[in-house]
C-alpha cells in the first residue's frame, strides 16, 4: 500500500480539499484525516476572473503565459502545500488535481479538445518533499475522451459491498453521477450545473458565497416556465459521454430568464433545475439505481436535497449513511488515482469519459525537483 495525499480544488473555488489515503489504487487500506483549506477572498476573486477570462485568452493563444494565470497558480499551490502540512502525515505520493480554469473536450470525433488545470507541481514537490502526480485529464482528452469525470473508478472501490445497481452523485459547482452495475460496470458523466449558478446568485443577491442551508431557495417559488426553458437544454437529452465547464450553462440561465426573477424564486428555480438535470440523467443509465448516495457541498443544501427527493424514484441518502466523508470523496479519489498512476493502472474507461479504451494518464514529478 502507498501512503497518499489527494488534493482537489473544485469548481466552486472555495478552497482545497485534502485527504490521506493508504491505497494500492485498487483497494483502500485506510482513510486518514481530511481537511479543507479555504482560499482567501482575494484568491477566490482572482480565480473567478481567470475562469471568466480563460475562453478569450485561450482563443487568442495567450492563456499559457498569462501573468494572472501564473500568479494564481503559484498562490493556489502554496495553499495546497499548506494543506499537506496541516494533514501532518508522512506520504509517498501526492495526487494534485489543480484548479480547472477551462474545460473543452472535443465535441466531435477528430476535433482537438482542451482541458486546463492550473497549479505548479514542481513547486508543490519542493515545498512538501513528496513525489507529485498531476495532469490527470489531458491524456484522456488527447485520445478523444471527455477527461471527466475521473472519480468513478474510486467510487467503484468505495461501493464494492453495496447492492447494485447504485448511483453516486457529487453535487459540487457541477453535478456528476457514477452508476455501478451488478458486475462493476461503470457509466458516468456530468449531470448539469449544481451549486455553481446558485453560488453566483447568492453572491449577487446576498453578498454571500452560497445560499447557506438553502434559505433563499426555501423562501421562493419555482418558476415553471423558466424551469421548462432550462430543462429543454440539449445537454440533458444528449447521451453520455459528456462533461461540462463550470460556465457552460451561464448563457442558457440568462436566456431562460433567471436574472429577471426575484432572488428567492431564482434560487428555488435553480435548485429545481439541478434536480431536473439529475432526473434527466436517469434515462441515460442502463438500469434504475436502487439508491442514490450524495456527496459534495450540495448535500448540505436542504432545498436542493428536497428537490432531488421529489425528482427521483429511488431513495436518496448522504454519503455519510455509508460511513463515508461526503466532503472528502474527491480528494480521496485523487490519492487513489495517484496510486493508480504510479502502478500504471487505467484512470478512465469508455463508460466514464468515452475514452476509446481504458486509459492511463497523469504525470509524475519527483520529490526534489
Ligand atoms: N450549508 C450549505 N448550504 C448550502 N450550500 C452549501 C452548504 N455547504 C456547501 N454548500 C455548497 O457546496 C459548494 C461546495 O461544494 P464542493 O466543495 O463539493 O464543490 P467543489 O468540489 O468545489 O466542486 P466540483 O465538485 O464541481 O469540482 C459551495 O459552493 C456551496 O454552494
Ligand atoms: C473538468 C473538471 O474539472 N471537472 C470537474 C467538475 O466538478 C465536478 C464535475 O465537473 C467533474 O466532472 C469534475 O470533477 C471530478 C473530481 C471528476 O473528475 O470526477
Amino acid at each position: 500500500m502507498l501512503r497518499t495525499i489527494g488534493l482537489m480544488s473544485g469548481t466552486s473555488l472555495d478552497g482545497v480539499d485534502a485527504a490521506y489515503v493508504e491505497t494500492d489504487g485498487e483497494r483502500v487500506g485506510r482513510f486518514g484525516r481530511a481537511l479543507t483549506i479555504p482560499y482567501p477572498p482575494a484568491l477566490r476573486r482572482d480565480l473567478r476572473a481567470l475562469l471568466d477570462a480563460a475562453p478569450a485568452l485561450h482563443a487568442a493563444g495567450r492563456l499559457a503565459g498569462d501573468p494572472a494565470l501564473l500568479d494564481c497558480a503559484r498562490r493556489l499551490t502554496e495553499h495546497h502545500a499548506e494543506a499537506v502540512a496541516a494533514l501532518g502525515a508522512p506520504a509517498d505520493l501526492i495526487g494534485f488535481h489543480g484548479q480547472t480554469i477551462l474545460h473543452r473536450p472535443a465535441a466531435r470525433p477528430g476535433e482537438r479538445g482542451h482541458t486546463w488545470q492550473i497549479g505548479d507541481p514542481a513547486l508543490l514537490a519542493r515545498r512538501t518533499g513528496v513525489e507529485v502526480v498531476h495532469d490527470f485529464r489531458s491524456a484522456d482528452v488527447a485520445a478523444g475522451g471527455q477527461g471527466a469525470p475521473l472519480v468513478p473508478v474510486f467510487h467503484r472501490v468505495l461501493a464494492e459491498a453495496l447492492p447494485k445497481p447504485v448511483a453516486l452523485l457529487n453535487l459540487g459547482g457541477v453535478g456528476n453521477v457514477t452508476w455501478i452495475g451488478e458486475g462493476g460496470e461503470l457509466v458516468a458523466f456530468d449531470t448539469g450545473p449544481a451549486n455553481g449558478p446558485l453560488d453566483d446568485l447568492a453572491r449577487r443577491a446576498l453578498g454571500q458565497d452560497c445560499d447557506r442551508d438553502g434559505a433563499l431557495a426555501a423562501a421562493g417559488r419555482v418558476d415553471a416556465a423558466v424551469l421548462a426553458r432550462l430543462s429543454a437544454h440539449p445537454y440533458l437529452a444528449a447521451p453520455p459521454p459528456k462533461s461540462l465547464d463550470r460556465l457552460d450553462f451561464d448563457r442558457a440561465i440568462r436566456e431562460a430568464g433567471v436574472p429577471g426573477l426575484a432572488p428567492a424564486d431564482a434560487a428555488a428555480t435553480l435548485a429545481a433545475f439541478c434536480a431536473a438535470c439529475v432526473a434527466a440523467a436517469v434515462r441515460h443509465l442502463p438500469a434504475p439505481p436502487r439508491q442514490w448516495l450524495v456527496a459534495g457541498g450540495g448535500r448540505r443544501n436542504p432545498a436542493l436535497m428536497r428537490a432531488l427527493e421529489a425528482a427521483l424514484a429511488a431513495p436518496l441518502r448522504p454519503a455519510e449513511a455509508e460511513g463515508w466523508d461526503g466532503d472528502a470523496l474527491e480528494a480521496q479519489a485523487f490519492g487513489v488515482l495517484a496510486a493508480r498512476v504510479a502502478r500504471g493502472l487505467p484512470l478512465t474507461f469508455p463508460g466514464t469519459t468515452g475514452a476509446p479504451r481504458p486509459m492511463t494518464g497523469g504525470r509524475r514529478v519527483p520529490a526534489f525537483s
